[in-house]
């Protein structure tokens, strides 16, 4: 770049830096996520490393950056304070940790360096003057010289104390120190404000400098502000020798000293510590940006001295940002597996927390319209360590001069997989549903991926990819050509040779419903993109390759025109997928409410599929581990027609709808519902549950009118009483065991 365009670039990009400070510092309301400034800062001190002569005192690198607003009374500060490096990745943390220790080995030849590493607070520095004890002043950092006058403010936070506990008080002292919003009173906060109709706090950072700045203190009063030392500065008449014995004395004096500090002695430890750290990001009790590493020793500390802007002795290690923006280019909708349909935002994509984000969920229309965001906007996103990303908002400057591109997103009256008209489950339901739940090829295609799961019928090759392309014949993998037609070749005059078993994509779904999964064979497949195998023909060398210009697909890769291993693999699946047991059977159906828990005490409560089916509804509610919640779902699930066929349809293909019984066993309690409470001595809960299924009988977890016996060990509380004033027998542990191996004629002698 000419000297005189790179001129302009720095004068351009250092404006701009000030602007963004102005909004971030004095109102609080930043225009841009703190990523894409650190990028605009950067970007200005490369210009500045090859271009010394740009490097002036008024440039924004040179400067602590906050300024002073009017609404408050400049305030010097008695000593400078400053900012810190940022370091953006482990290469450069290492840079300065080999750069501190060679400075240092050169300055203090004796010197051991050690590190006090600290977590870095998302908040606003502050300088507290105590004199002989007594808190007489409170300032922002402002531009490192001049602060703000903020004492009234501050007063109203408890962790301040206005007089120094102990004795022994300097005369004069600085103490420097981080003013937040602890996570949990920040959300606290913000439901309060939504519970009053207000717009919530962007996040604690912002919520922190905002509620700092009120022009009335007893606003401030009423937000829950907390601070941590992390610094002196000026001090006479105490002797201070390094940063850990600076904490030490702060917290006699009855300062809140941060708990997250350690004494490390070298860069692994450090390392150690910021993975530590990053790790448990959000559990700690504020929100943090990273991690600072000081040199502890203050005589260390004088050696390395300070640039204008930062000290020479710290590094603040920014972890990866977790806010970003972003265009929104769209709003689309998923359909569900049990058929909610919901917006999502199609992103340009961009990396968050150290992954790459495209997508996000937009919950229901109203959470859209909360959002106040339009297709085309600039948008906020956030995405916290494995927290699914958000959409916060859009960057509403950005909308300027960009009206034209941006539009209002409608959601859709009917589904947009099968067509039909959506509506809610019940009144007053936000969500809207796709009520064609037996053959909507969105919601079918979810309920298929659920049946190959690892946790119902664990069946490879019936994942994403297959689940799609037994519902949609159109679907493709990832870097699947579209098919040339025969047609379409012939018109072009080149002559291609199709193979003879080369066939068209079906234009069918295979399958309606899951009724059929089990009834599928190859032949059903032959139609289906996903299991084809493609030949490219290269019409210049009159040969067939894998990358030549036309598509042409056959069925099946073999020359012999059976399946390939892609399609083989489904059907091995598929059979040994019929011998899973029953409570993975119950998972695979994609009864609401019914996981893995409620199918296994369903399961083991009754043994078969038609058994369940026959039971009713308060029978299945006393099952243990089942409930009405569950029960309802139970009853309401084989009231479906469809779902009946659904059932019968597997059985008759060979889906074991009943768990093994040990033939050897006895049927002596073959239509009886049997109780077990309390403690046995020689049966453990699940094996006295197993001894009744397996002699035919039902082990439900609670008594009613319809259990046939208690079986009461120690302990046996209420449900003993409950069913002698029913009248059902209670047995003992010895009357038990009569039970299972005679059955009840055994009782009666
Ligand atoms: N989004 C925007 O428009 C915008 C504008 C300006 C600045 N910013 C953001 O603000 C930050 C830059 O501000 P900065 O100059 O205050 O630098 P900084 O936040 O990177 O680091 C310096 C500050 O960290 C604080 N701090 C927290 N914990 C500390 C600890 N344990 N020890 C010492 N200090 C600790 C201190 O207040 C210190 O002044 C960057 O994250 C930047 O992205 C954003
Ligand atoms: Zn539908």
């Amino acid at each position: 770049m000419p000297a005189g365009e790179l001129r302009e670039e720095h004068a351009r990009l250092a404006e701009e830096i000030r602007g963004h400070r102005t909004r971030y510092y004095q109102e609080a309301d930043p225009l841009i996520s703190d990523a894409e400034f650190d990028e605009l800062f950067r970007r200005l001190e490369r210009i500045e490393a090859e271009h010394p002569e740009l490097r002036t005192a008024d440039s924004p690198t040179q400067q602590v950056g906050e300024g002073v607003s009017e609404a408050f009374a400049p305030v010097e500060h008695l000593r400078q304070m400053y900012s810190l490096e940022d370091v953006f990745s482990r290469e450069e943390l290492r840079a300065w940790h080999e750069r501190a220790v060679a400075s240092l080995a050169e300055l203090r030849p004796d010197a051991t360096p050690r590190w006090l590493t600290e977590v870095k607070i998302d908040g606003l520095a502050i300088s507290l003057l105590y004199r002989d004890g007594r808190l007489v002043r409170a300032a922002t950092r402002g531009d490192g010289h001049t602060g703000e006058d903020v004492t009234h403010n501050v007063l109203t936070i408890d962790d301040v104390p206005r007089r120094l506990a102990g004795s022994d008080h300097p005369e004069e002292l600085e103490v420097r120190g981080e003013i937040f919003m602890p996570t949990a009173e920040f959300h606290a906060f913000n439901e309060q404000l939504a519970a009053q109709g207000k717009a919530p706090l962007a996040n604690p950072r912002n919520a922190a400098a905002g509620s700092l700045r009120q022009k009335d203190p007893a606003k401030t009063a009423e937000r829950p502000l907390s601070m941590f030392v992390h610094g002196v500065g000026a001090r006479s008449g105490v002797e201070l020798t390094s940063q850990h014995d600076a904490y030490d004395q702060l917290a006699a004096w009855g300062l809140p000293v941060s708990p997250y500090t350690r004494i490390l002695t070298c860069l692994e430890e450090i390392e150690e510590y910021l993975d530590a750290h990053l790790a448990k990001r959000h559990e700690l009790v504020h929100e943090i940006d990273g991690v600072v590493v000081k040199v502890d020793d203050f005589d260390q500390q004088r050696a390395l001295g300070h640039t204008s802007r930062v000290p020479r002795w710290a590094a603040a290690y920014k972890y990866p940002p977790e806010e970003v923006t972003t265009r929104l280019v769209d709003i689309r909708e998923q359909v569900g597996r049990t058929g909610r349909v919901t917006p999502y935002a199609v992103l340009e994509p961009v990396q968050v927390a150290g992954s790459e984000v495209s997508r996000a969920t937009l919950h229901n229309q109203d959470v859209v319209r909360a959002k106040n965001v339009l297709i085309g906007d600039d948008v906020f996103i956030r995405k916290a360590g494995d927290v699914i990303p958000e959409v916060l908002g859009p960057v509403l400057p950005a909308r300027e001069g960009r009206e034209e591109e941006l539009h209002e997103y409608v959601f859709p009256a009917a589904c947009p997989s099968c067509g039909t008209t959506l509506a809610a489950a019940k009144e007053g339901d936000v969500d809207r549903r796709c009520p064609n739940a037996e053959s909507c090829p969105a919601q079918l295609a979810e309920r298929l991926i659920h049946v190959g799961s690892r946790g119902a019928l664990d069946v490879e090759g019936l994942g994403e990819e297959g689940g799609r392309a037994l519902t949609d014949p159109d679907f493709r993998r990832p870097g699947q050509a579209e098919l040339i037609s025969r047609e379409a070749v012939a018109g072009s005059g080149v002559e291609v040779p199709f193979a003879e078993d080369s066939m068209p994509v079906s234009q069918t779904p295979v399958l309606r419903n899951e009724a059929d999964l089990f009834h599928l064979s190859p032949e059903d497949l032959k139609g289906v993109y996903v299991w084809r195998e493609e030949r490219h023909y290269d019409a210049a060398t009159r040969s067939w390759s894998k990358t030549g210009l036309w598509t042409v697909e056959r069925y099946f890769a073999k020359q012999d025109g059976s399946p390939n291993d892609r399609c083989r693999t489904l059907f091995t699946e598929l059979e040994k997928a019929k011998e899973q047991p029953l409570w993975r059977v119950l998972v695979a159906l994609s009864i609401r409410h019914v996981g893995p828990t409620a199918s296994r005490a369903l399961a083991s409560a009754y043994g078969s599929i038609e058994r369940i089916r026959a039971a009713d509804e308060e029978e299945l509610a006393g099952i243990d581990g089942v409930g009405p919640t569950i029960a309802a779902a139970v009853r309401e699930w084989f009231a479906v027609d469809w779902h009946q066929r659904l059932i019968d349809r597997w059985a008759a293909a060979g889906v074991r709808m009943v768990d093994d019984v040990d033939e050897s066993t006895p049927r002596t309690l073959e239509g009886m519902t049997v109780v077990v409470t309390g403690s046995l001595e020689s049966f453990s809960r699940d094996e006295s549950k197993e001894a009744i299924i397996a002699r035919g009988g039902r082990a439900a977890g609670s008594v009613s009118k319809k259990t046939h016996y208690l079986v009461a060990g120690e302990n046996a509380g209420s449900k003993a009483e409950k069913a002698e004033s029913l009248g059902v027998p209670v047995l003992d542990e010895d009357q038990f065991r009569t039970l299972l191996a005679e059955g009840p004629d055994g009782l009666e002698d």
